[in-house]
């Protein structure tokens, strides 16, 4: 299982998407928001993206979890990455760095994607059992 994490600008064509790590800590908050000083769109969304495979030869499956939201001046305590400058449609108003985690985790980005990977689960939880034991005893078999 692997999982990565993107901030994208509507009006950048979705830059900085996986290089916001990078983009922020060369640029800070205040950079950001500097990147969409000449566009109106401020919008943006954030996307957590979970991938699963029972075993090295078994078919990735993706679940893509996204927040719509705009790109704002830093607001809040919760000063985790760039939860400051995201202000999300559903937050009425507020950052998320000014929502409480409850409320933050029951529209994030990555719970989307956690919700899909678990509807995955729980609806092919004999096949991706089956898969697992499978790639097991091939690994099994190569092991001296
Ligand atoms: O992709 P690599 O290079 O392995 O880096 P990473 O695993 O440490 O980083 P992520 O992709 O998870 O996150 C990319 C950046 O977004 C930040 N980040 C991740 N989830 C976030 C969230 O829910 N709210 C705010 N910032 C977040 C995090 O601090 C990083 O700066």
């Amino acid at each position: 299982m692997v999982e990565d994490t993107c901030l994208c600008f509507n009006a950048l064509g979705g830059l900085p998407g996986p290089y916001i790590k990078w983009f922020l800590d060369k640029l800070g908050h205040d950079g950001l928001n500097k990147l969409l000083a000449a566009y109106d769109d401020k919008s943006a969304y954030a996307q957590c993206v979970f991938a699963f495979s029972a075993g090295p030869d078994a078919e990735p499956v993706v679940f893509d979890g996204r927040t719509a939201g705009k790109i704002v001046p830093a607001r809040g305590e919760n000063a985790f990455g760039w939860d400051p400058v995201f202000e999300p449609d559903e937050g009425n108003g507020l950052t998320y760095a000014q929502m409480a985690k409850d409320d933050k985790n029951a529209i994030s980005h990555r719970r989307r994607s956690l919700d899909h990977l678990t509807a995955y689960l729980r609806e092919h939880a004999a096949d991706v059992g089956a898969q697992i034991e499978h790639e097991a005893a091939k690994r099994a078999k190569t092991l001296p």
